[in-house]
């Protein structure tokens, strides 16, 4: 197995595993550290720091006994080469035949190309890797995958899906989208299906009213503000993740959910989307001052984003999915969440027995991905909505909890299964990948769909100025329903002092419609010319020895003026 770091300067993470018979499953925890170590050093280096990084991230648990062992032999066996010019993807060759050489052709042999590098170098090096690396005889196997972002619009997704195909077949392409490889989210088709006499007549327009996807997150993106900057929560994780969570729910079920091609095609929806709003934590640009000299763009970056998306099918007519996510909120949880229509009234002689069908109170459904305040990942459906049958992959739990709520609702209220076995999604990625099983993992044409919809979102997001808001609560951020749209429930106010300077109220409410923004507050404006004006100033100086400046008269510029005096 090998594990390559890869690229030019800027970016040179790529990993790439060797799997063979002897089959590894390692977990990076962030392949930014990865990153950050491992720019522009040399070979012997980066060998030593990765191996000290992996001796670090992968622990053992007391109870296994051999991990340890296995644990060393595999970072032994873990090779850092830096991958910049064609003789190193040669040299990257012979290591990994000689790997092979010692091997009979009694099983065959596989290649996982596992990149995780900025959307602008796969192709290249796709094409290198196929040059000098592909095996794909009757006795071996390769497969590519790709983290995201798979491009940051519909053009450059379709470059993206067309350049990897020049050299990869659709089945040896793995687009990788952890979302979908979580322990709840595999369970929704199994779900769905277990309960298809009862549940599937209620997952329609008649009965939802309406569908929260959501992914809350309490870490910011510090030391992520160039990545940040160029996609925003929009494309970070709202075109990606929570938009695969609405397919999994809407999608018409195949007759056999263990088809691939099956499942792949009834994904495939036409999405209507309303209308989005956006935000961004104070401390964005304060974060964005320390990593960029140049933060004009990290003013329009979204940390929070909400959207009303309609579904185009009889079946879901009008039913709102409202997508959300944010970094700094106020707690780490993510779930879809289905809350039905409820009409009955209960005037007397109401059921106050829980573990009836006709116990009155709020119908829903949640699927919780991430577990949030509750004990574990799981499903939760309320007890007066129907009593589930589970699906293999998930057992019942039994809930004491008298004084939880969660929803809207006492946790006692709903019956909840969580899965058997909760597995770190990533371990399911790459087990996934060995065993050639693609339902993880994104559809190339599904992926060019999904930026049908979101292209012209991100086109919306572009110009217009997010919200504000305070880290980790910010009633600011409530939103509701309206004519088919959202719109946040208060009005933008202050949320800085005034002290200093910086005037940040103008940051909340200036936009102007179609037009380019220069500046987004007087002062900046000024500073920003002074900054401009002593640059001009230092180069005529150099050529020429002297600087003559003539000012105009009038109260308009004295504000610059006092820039220009002090730098
Ligand atoms: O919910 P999880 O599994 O921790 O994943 C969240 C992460 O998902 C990644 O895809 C996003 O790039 C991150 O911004 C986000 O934090």
């Amino acid at each position: 197995m090998s594990v390559i770091s890869n690229n030019d300067d800027s970016d040179p993470d790529s990993i790439m595993f060797q799997t063979d018979n002897r089959h590894y499953v390692v977990y990076f925890a962030s392949g930014t550290v990865i990153h950050s170590d491992f720019s522009a050093v040399e070979s012997d280096e980066g060998q030593l720091a990765l191996s000290d990084i992996l001796k670090e991230r992968i622990t053992c648990t007391k109870s296994d006994k051999n991990c340890v062992g296995l644990k060393n032999e595999f970072v032994k066996n873990v090779r850092y080469l830096s991958l910049k010019t064609s003789e190193d993807f040669e040299n990257l060759s012979i290591i990994l035949d000689s790997l092979n050489s010692n091997e009979t052709k009694a099983w065959r042999k596989g290649r996982i190309f596992y990149l995780a590098i900025p959307p602008s170098a796969y192709t290249k090096t796709v094409e290198n890797l196929h040059k000098c690396c592909y095996q794909g005889d009757e006795y071996s196997w390769s497969r590519v995958a790709l983290e995201k972002p798979f491009g940051s619009d519909k053009e450059s997704a379709n470059n993206l899906v067309h350049g990897v195909a020049k050299y990869f077949r659709e089945e040896e392409i793995y687009l990788v989208d952890h979302y979908l490889a979580k322990s709840v989210v595999k369970q929704i088709l199994p779900f769905r299906f277990s309960n298809k006499d009862k549940l599937e007549q209620l997952l329609r327009h008649q009965y939802v009213d309406r569908v929260e996807i959501v992914m809350k997150e309490t870490i910011g993106v510090k030391g992520r503000i160039d990545f940040y900057d160029q996609y925003g929560v929009v494309r970070d994780v709202m075109q990606n993740h929570l938009t695969e969570l609405l397919a999994l729910v809407t999608m018409e079920l195949p007759r056999n959910i263990s088809n691939h091609n099956s499942v792949e095609n009834n994904r495939l929806h036409t999405l209507k989307h309303k209308s989005i709003l956006t935000g961004q934590y104070s401390k964005y640009l304060e974060h964005a001052k320390a990593e960029k000299d140049n933060v004009t763009s990290s003013y329009f970056t979204p940390t929070f984003g909400a959207t009303l998306i309609l579904v185009d099918s009889y079946r879901w007519k009008n039913v709102p999915f409202i997508l959300v996510s944010g970094k700094h909120l106020d707690e780490r949880s993510s779930y879809i969440r289905i809350v039905f229509k409820d009409r009955e009234i209960c005037l007397s002689g109401c059921n106050t027995k829980r573990n009836t069908t006709h116990f009155f109170g709020p119908k829903q459904i949640i699927f919780q991905i991430g577990h949030g305040n509750l004990p574990s990942a799981g499903i939760l459906v309320s007890k007066g909505l129907l009593i589930p049958k589970w699906p293999k992959g998930i057992t019942e739990l039994a809930i004491t909890a008298e004084d939880f709520n969660e929803y809207g609702q006492n946790l006692n209220d709903f019956t909840f299964g969580i899965p058997v076995k909760n597995i770190e999604a990533y371990s399911t990625v790459i087990d996934d990948m060995y065993n050639g099983e693609q339902k993880s993992f994104v559809g190339t044409k599904r992926l060019l769909k999904l930026w049908d919809i979101w292209s012209p979102i991100i086109k919306e997001t572009n110009a217009k100025l997010p919200r504000l808001y305070k880290e980790e609560k910010d009633p600011m951020l409530n939103f509701r329903i309206v004519n088919s749209g959202l719109e946040f429930i208060s009005n933008p106010v202050n949320i800085f002092s005034d002290s200093g300077s910086e005037k940040y109220q103008s940051r909340v409410a200036t936009s102007i419609p179609g037009m380019f923004l220069v500046s987004l507050s007087i002062d900046e404006l000024f500073r920003e010319s002074a900054n401009t004006f002593e640059k001009i100033s230092l180069a005529a100086f150099e050529q020429r020895g002297v600087v003559n400046v003539a000012f105009s008269g009038g109260r308009t510029p004295s504000d610059f003026l006092i820039h220009v005096v002090r730098s």
